[in-house]
């Protein structure tokens, strides 16, 4: 699913609009009712629902919503936000059948107005849609923080209102924290970015039926990875195969105290497919390694407590470095002498990419199409501050294009870049914020990377299946009681949710 900007669904609109031969009317009608659809679904007849509308298309959508449910018998009290006098035609039209019912809304132009809203409560917040251009204040500000400090359970109607399409509120401005929204053809950005992305705990797409062929047309850097595009990434496996198929994956790291990590990550790597997996790690987690997995083959360093030297005498198909690894400078050389041995894409992670930080001369060595994983710390040590969760995007892509990697940026949705396009994922949950958990990541999408995958689709894949194993063992185990290696453990449901 691809991820539109505001003015790209403005123009679709209007483009539906001429195609379908229906009015402007017309469609809000047609978005309104699919929206209100929704409402009923979740409403309790004993509840009061106050609907806030302001004066544009969004409020007109409310004016909609509050006429349905009327004529379906829900207690509905309308409010018109009156912060301009200035209404557009759709709401004064939709204004004048609300009225015809004897539901005349009572208009708001003051502090002084504001009606009592309990936490019993529904609040449809229809103030601000798409349409706004700048912050909310004065005392519709004012309004938008007595909704959310009502307690009432607030569904937003496409965007919760104070929020921008593409930039980060200011801290003055007042934004709904909408529980439910409900948005119109498809997610918004905002809905993902760290900075906005408490204003909408959750979120329902409407299709409100714009034309496909025009939305298709359409040219988006975003998209979403849900179960519909990681199921299309999917590769099945066939009968006639052997381990050789599935590739040899190497995974380097690890140092004492810290040899857990990449144990984490080689056990997750064979449970995600790999055909045959070698660690190599300090001589000291020999013993440890052995004793884990006994899938997986050991090969040892010279250093004792960490890498110094990193050989070996096999051909991986894919090379996995950095966890645990520390940055000493033994290491950070024999991670320099791997990267030019290397030519295939790999996998670099934790202390890998804090090493490529602090010598960002390593970078030009790193094999094109490497995947990097960075969580937002690493990330900032890597390509240096950013102004905001836009500047950050933004920052990132001209990142990937000058070095030719791909980043996976890490998060409660975690994004993939990978040359002009974002994808973000939408699986996972706040389980997964526990220890080890990343490595459990890199082992993923190295073991996709050695059956084949490429590097974006290896990134895309493994960021979805390992949210989704997490949300199975959420779903089992409840999220505080998970711990990362449970991760790799509902590694193989997460791939059986596909077929
Ligand atoms: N036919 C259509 O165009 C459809 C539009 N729809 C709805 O229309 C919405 C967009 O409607 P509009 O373009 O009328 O815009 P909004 O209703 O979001 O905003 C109304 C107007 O308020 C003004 N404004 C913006 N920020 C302000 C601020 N901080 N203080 C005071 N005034 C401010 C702007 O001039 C803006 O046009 C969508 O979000 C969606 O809910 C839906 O009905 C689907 C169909
Ligand atoms: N609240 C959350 N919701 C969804 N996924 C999360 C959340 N918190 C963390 N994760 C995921 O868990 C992983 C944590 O990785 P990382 O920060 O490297 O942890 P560690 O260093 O302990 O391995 C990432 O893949 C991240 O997307
Ligand atoms: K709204």
């Amino acid at each position: 699913m691809k991820i539109f900007s505001a003015s790209q669904l403005q123009k679709a609109d209007k483009i539906s609009i001429d195609n379908q031969g229906i009015t402007s009317e017309e469609l809000m009608e047609r978005a309104a009712t699919r929206a209100f659809n929704e409402i009923e679904n979740i409403l309790d007849e004993n509840k009061t629902v106050k609907l806030f509308c302001g004066i544009g298309n969004n409020g007109g959508d409310g004016l909609v919503i509050a006429r349905l449910l009327k004529n379906s018998g829900h207690k509905a009290q309308v409010y018109a936000v009156n912060y301009s006098d200035k209404r557009s035609n759709d709401f004064l039209a939709n204004n004048q059948k609300l009225e015809k019912m004897g539901l005349k809304p009572i208009v708001l132009k003051a502090e002084e107005d504001f009606p009592k809203i309990s936490a019993e409560d529904i609040v449809i917040d229809a103030i601000f849609g798409i349409g706004l251009n700048r912050g909310i204040k004065g005392w519709p500000a004012k309004l938008v923080h007595h909704i959310n400090h009502s307690g009432a359970f607030t569904i937003a109607i496409d965007m919760p209102s104070g929020l921008f399409s593409d930039q980060v509120p200011s801290e003055n401005d007042a934004v709904i924290k909408a529980d439910l929204c409900l948005t119109f053809q498809g997610p918004k950005l905002v809905f993902f970015l760290p900075q906005t992305m408490d204003y909408v705990n959750e979120f329902k797409v409407i299709d409100i039926g714009l034309d496909k062929q025009y939305l298709e047309s359409l040219d988006s850097s975003y998209e979403i990875t849900g179960r519909l595009e990681a199921a299309a990434i999917y590769k099945p496996r066939k009968k006639n195969t052997h381990k050789g198929n599935f590739g040899h994956t190497l995974i380097v790291g690890g140092s004492y105290g810290k040899i857990g990590s990449v144990i984490l990550t080689a056990k997750t790597a064979l449970k995600s497919g790999a055909g045959l997996c070698t660690l190599y790690i300090p001589k000291c987690g020999y013993i440890p390694a052995q004793t884990a997995i006994p899938e997986v083959m050991v090969l040892t360093d010279e250093g004792e407590e960490k890498l110094s030297e990193i050989e070996f005498d096999l051909e991986p198909d894919v090379i996995c470095f950095g966890m645990g690894t520390g940055k000493d400078l033994v290491t950070k050389e024999a991670f320099g002498r791997l990267l030019e041995r290397t030519k295939k894409p790999m996998l670099v992670d934790a202390d890998g990419l804090n090493i490529l930080s602090e010598n960002k001369e390593l970078l030009e060595s790193v094999p094109k199409n490497s995947v990097l994983t960075p969580h937002p710390k690493e990330l900032q040590r890597l390509i240096g501050e950013w102004k905001d969760d836009f500047d950050k995007v933004n920052k990132v892509k001209s990142f990937v294009k000058k070095y030719n990697l791909i980043i996976v940026l890490k998060g409660a949705y975690t994004f993939v870049f990978s040359g002009e396009k974002v994808f973000i994922n939408i699986s996972g949950n706040s389980g997964m914020a526990t220890a080890g958990s990343g490595d459990v990541l890199s082992g993923v999408i190295t073991a996709l990377l050695s059956q084949g995958y490429s590097p974006e689709n290896a990134a895309r894949f493994g960021v979805y299946l390992h949210g989704k194993a997490g949300d199975l063992a959420s779903a089992d185990i409840g999220a505080e009681g998970m711990i990362s290696g449970d991760i790799a453990n509902y590694m193989g449901r997460a791939f059986k949710t596909l077929i």
